[in-house]
């Protein structure tokens, strides 16, 4: 069994510097993701970096059910990560990449259930592969997206309400939580809908099959990338539904603390124009990649900085 020093930072010194581990989550997130990555450009540094480090985090468990060697990941893969992940917390790096993360739950008050949660996301990746309900599509959305939505607004922290304001009268039930929750969950049916014939070729459905029923489409349809009327009504009903998340989202952000406002609200604005460029598509997201030009990313940030300010 593997013996743990009792200090981290004296196992530290075989692993990289703080800075230098950070560097690295920089590298990775931007060679994966261009959209997330200009995002975190608009944070200030420290919550960049850490964002940084959860998206590494966040990407490494993702790879290890659907990355290269995915096909042979098991519960006991999943398990092993776990334990990992819990030493992270108490502070012990495996690896470079886990310095990074070790460092950020260090600075902010980060809480690992939805770490845990993501976890439990991929294992319903290892078993099922279609969702009869959108109710338990919901639940595989919350675990494997709306996680990120909490993990971040851990970093990002929340705005002090106004409360010297004589009209300040807070809803006893709401909570910006939720909304971090939904933008969670828009993103990941805005990548369901994206990567539908990519998904359909590994053989998974994440549609609903209630959806597919009640729009008169087969899985048989799906599977052979049928795109006809039935198709296109399926779509259009799927786009609006996530089309409601982002709105839901949008009200929560104005409760986020002022420096993270902007970059929240470019990230929801990259990731909701994937679903017009589906429509722009003809809904031909079986054999055409639904993504954003660089041009129209860049013209988004001058509209999203204004949002941030006034709404
Ligand atoms: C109050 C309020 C509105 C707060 C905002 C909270 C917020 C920032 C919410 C956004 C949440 C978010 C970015 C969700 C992304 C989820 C996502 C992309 C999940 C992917 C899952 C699996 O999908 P799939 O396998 O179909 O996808 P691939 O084809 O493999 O890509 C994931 C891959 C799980 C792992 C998630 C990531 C790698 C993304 C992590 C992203 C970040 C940490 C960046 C957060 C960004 C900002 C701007 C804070
Ligand atoms: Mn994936």
């Amino acid at each position: 069994m593997l013996q743990l020093p009792e200090q981290p930072s004296s196992y530290l010194r075989s692993l990289a510097s703080v800075d230098e581990a950070y560097e690295q989550c920089r590298q990775l997130m931007e060679h994966f993701t261009k959209s997330f990555y200009l995002a975190t450009l608009l944070f200030p540094l420290e919550k960049r970096r850490a964002i940084w480090a959860i998206y590494v985090w966040c990407r490494r468990t993702d790879e290890l059910v659907d990355g290269f060697n995915g096909k042979q990941a098991t519960n006991d893969t999943l398990d092993q990560w776990e334990e990992r992940l819990e030493k992270i917390f108490a502070g012990y790096p495996e690896d470079d990449f886990d310095v990074a993360l070790v460092d950020t739950v260090e600075r902010f008050p980060i809480e690992i259930q939805p770490f845990r949660d993501m976890i439990a996301g991929q294992r319903m990746d290892l078993y099922r592969s279609r969702y009869e309900t959108f109710d338990e599509l919901y639940l595989y959305c919350y675990r494997v997206a709306s996680t990120v939505g909490l993990m971040s607004t851990d970093v990002m922290g929340l705005a002090e309400p106004d409360t010297t304001a004589p009209w300040y009268r807070p809803e006893p039930s709401y909570s910006p939580l939720d909304d971090a929750i939904a933008l969670g969950v828009a993103k990941q049916l805005t990548n369901i809908l994206r990567d539908v014939g990519e998904d359909a070729r590994r053989g998974r459905i994440y549609l609903p099959l209630e959806d597919l029923a009640r729009f008169n489409y087969t899985e048989d349809d799906l599977m052979k990338g049928v795109n006809d009327d039935r198709w296109k009504a399926l779509m259009k009903f799927q786009i609006e539904r996530a089309r409601q998340f982002y709105a839901m989202a949008e009200r929560g952000i104005g409760s986020l603390n002022e420096d993270a406002r902007w970059p929240v609200w470019s990230a929801l604005m990259l990731y909701s124009q994937i679903l017009n460029a589906i429509e722009n598509n003809n809904y031909d997201n079986f054999n055409r990649r639904a993504y954003v030009p660089g041009l129209k990313k860049m013209s988004l940030l001058p509209i999203s900085w204004l949002r941030a300010k006034v709404l």
